[in-house]
């Protein structure tokens, strides 16, 4: 039967603006380093992919301003082709449009398809020259723990999210947030005056976070999954219950994982640097219903979160369940 390609689906927002299922990541880090996203996302956007997921606290967002320079330049794509997603990083809890101006400078573009609010935590602002733009992403205090600004307060973020875009600021098309578990986007949607249009968040069949697709479904709020391999070293690909659908789809195990959101309703964006990986998360594997299933019930049975993050331990919700990876 003939299926279309993860990267011909497109989902449509609560605003009307349409963002495709499937994007690249680029949260490089070592042992991965930054430039080669260049060369990645031309050749994401060489395969078909249409959407680049970025923020400014990945340092990425330069190289990802050459390829797409070079892209324009080739006539490969035009800017309202692609659909670019970036991120308050927690250090701009209060200066949300000084981190949107000093993205788009650093991508080279005049707005973003989304801006999202990256976590619902506030750091302190510490000055490092090997930070990002001088400031420290993840600031620390003398005993290691993280630098969390506790008079900050991360709806302070939202408000000045949302009044960009109420304002109609032609430098953003949509908004919405991220690593929000229900409890937060509960207590937002008190007082928001916009819906966030997409929560991101980690999402995989060893996480299936069943409640918070309810809590999004509900406010139309589309999920879009972070860690889709299992980050570094992409574990996933080994999971044995992944292994049987490869096995019974004469599919790769980046297609399965790709195909088990896409299937969903549910936006992701795989990191790859690898063309041979960036063209198989490509295929869209039939997966029936029960597969589905019995990879949802696998992720509320053995809870496996891989970008732990100690910095967001206070956010209630977020260790629900979970060992560490
Ligand atoms: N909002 C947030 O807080 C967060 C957002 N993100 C976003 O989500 C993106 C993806 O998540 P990330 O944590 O980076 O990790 P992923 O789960 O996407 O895993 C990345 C790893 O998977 C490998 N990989 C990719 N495709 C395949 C394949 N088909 N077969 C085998 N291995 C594969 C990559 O290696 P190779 O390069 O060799 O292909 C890389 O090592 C980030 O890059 C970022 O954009 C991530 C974390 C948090
Ligand atoms: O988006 C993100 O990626 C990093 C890892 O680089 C994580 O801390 C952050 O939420």
């Amino acid at each position: 039967m003939l299926h279309p390609r993860n990267t011909e689906v497109f989902f449509t927002l609560n605003n009307g603006v349409r963002m495709p299922a499937l994007g690249l990541g680029t949260a490089a880090e070592p042992p991965k380093t930054l430039p080669p996203t260049k060369q990645a996302v031309k050749a994401a956007v060489k395969a078909g992919y249409r959407l680049i997921d970025t923020a400014w606290a990945y340092g990425t967002e330069p190289y990802i301003g050459e390829a797409l320079k070079e892209l324009f330049e080739e006539g490969v794509v035009k800017r309202e082709d692609l659909f670019i997603t970036t991120k308050v990083w927690p250090t701009h809890w209060d200066l949300v449009e000084k981190s949107l101006e000093e993205s788009l400078k650093s991508l080279g573009v005049e707005y973003v398809d989304l801006l999202l609010q990256h976590w619902p935590v506030c750091f302190e602002r510490v000055s490092d020259p090997n930070g990002v733009n001088g400031i420290a992403r993840n600031p620390t205090s003398s005993d290691g723990k993280p630098l969390l600004n506790k008079k900050g307060d991360h709806k302070e973020t939202w408000r000045q999210i949302e009044s960009l875009y109420l304002k109609k600021d032609p430098r953003i098309r949509a908004v919405g947030v991220s690593n929000f578990p229900s409890e937060y986007l509960d207590d937002l949607l008190k007082t928001a005056k916009v819906v966030p249009a997409v929560n991101q968040v980690e999402l995989h069949p060893q996480f299936s976070q069943l409640k918070l697709r309810e809590t999004c479904k509900n406010h139309h709020i589309i999920l879009e999954s972070y860690s889709p391999m299992g980050a570094n070293g992409a574990a996933l690909t080994e999971l044995s219950i992944v292994q049987e659908l490869v096995k019974k789809y004469d599919a790769s195990p980046g297609a399965v994982l790709i195909s088990y959101h896409v299937r969903q309703g549910v936006v992701t964006v795989p990191l790859s640097q690898n063309p041979k990986n960036i063209a198989a998360n490509v295929e869209l594997v039939p997966l029936t219903q029960q597969d589905i299933d019995a990879l949802n019930k696998n992720g509320e049975e053995h809870i496996v979160r891989y970008r732990d993050e100690q910095f967001a331990y206070p956010v209630p919700g977020f260790r629900e369940g979970h060992e560490r990876a």
